[in-house]
């Protein structure tokens, strides 16, 4: 099955709602229509700015959609600074980032609350980009693929072929995040690909070929190119270099397959 990339643009704890327009704006004037025919881009910013990048988007019918960082596991109720899928939906955000590695290191989310995140986008209507990654200990030990697989089977645990078909998977070495230091191609590849394998036991093969699987960890423009060629890879969730609005746009075009703007 033919997989559209996909490039989301991982904003983290950076830009206020002003900066979040200002950015929106340049890389949709550095991205023409013609790229979204080959490439789906998203923008996750901030819960803050995510109503004036809808504002923005809908009011210039702009090509790229958005998404949050996070979502509670809860529908409603007493459950202080959270955030749930239904606000998130009436917001019209399309992605929902869960598990990202940064939340299970400094907010000891665990598979099981990743499932219970998972489950609360699937419900509202959003598609989760599933984060899973192994530490630098692991990697050295040659244990990454069998500890990936693991994470991944306990994040979706349970879910029906249908909704395993409506996510996206996100690989993100931890020790490639943030620090310069990027996976090899064939590196992303053999994860990438034991990923779908995965997806395969977990729902079918055709529902595997179907899920988009992304690598995310210092991709930027000048790596990206090979990195989106490998055959399990579908596109990157991009931290640091997703707040440059030419280089994000530049890195999108690339995962379209050129030209460049
Ligand atoms: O964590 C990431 C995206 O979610 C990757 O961040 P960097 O691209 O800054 O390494």
């Amino acid at each position: 099955m033919a997989r559209k990339p996909l490039i989301a643009g991982n904003w983290k704890m950076n830009l206020n709602h002003l900066e979040a327009i200002a950015l929106v704006q340049k890389i949709a004037f550095s991205l023409p229509a013609k790229y979204f025919d080959k490439v789906d881009v998203t923008v996750i910013p901030p819960f803050t700015d995510i109503r004036s990048v809808q504002t923005l988007v809908e009011g210039d019918k702009l090509l790229l959609t958005y998404g949050a960082q996070d979502v509670s596991a809860q529908d409603s109720g007493a459950y202080t600074g959270e955030i749930s899928g239904s606000m998130l939906a009436k917001l019209g955000c399309t992605f929902v980032v869960v598990g990202h590695s940064e939340r299970r290191t400094l907010h000891g989310e665990d598979n099981d609350t990743v499932l219970a995140k998972t489950k609360a986008a699937l419900k509202n209507g959003l598609t989760p980009i599933v984060c899973i990654g192994e530490g630098l200990d692991i990697r050295e030990a040659g244990e990454h693929v069998a500890y990936n697989v693991e994470q991944l089977r306990g994040s979706l645990a349970g879910l029906s072929a249908e909704d395993v078909a409506k996510v996206v998977i996100a690989y993100e070495p931890v020790w490639a995040i943030g620090t310069g230091r990027v996976a090899s191609a064939a590196d992303a590849q053999e994860v990438c690909a034991a990923i779908r394998a995965t997806l395969g036991e977990l729902a079918s093969p055709d529902v595997a070929s179907g899920v988009r699987v992304l690598y995310g960890g210092s991709v930027n423009a000048k790596n990206v190119g090979e990195i989106v060629g490998q055959t399990d890879v579908d596109g990157a969730l991009v931290g640091g270099a997703s707040l440059k609005a030419d280089e994000f746009a530049t890195l999108s075009a690339i995962a379209a397959g050129g030209p460049l703007p």
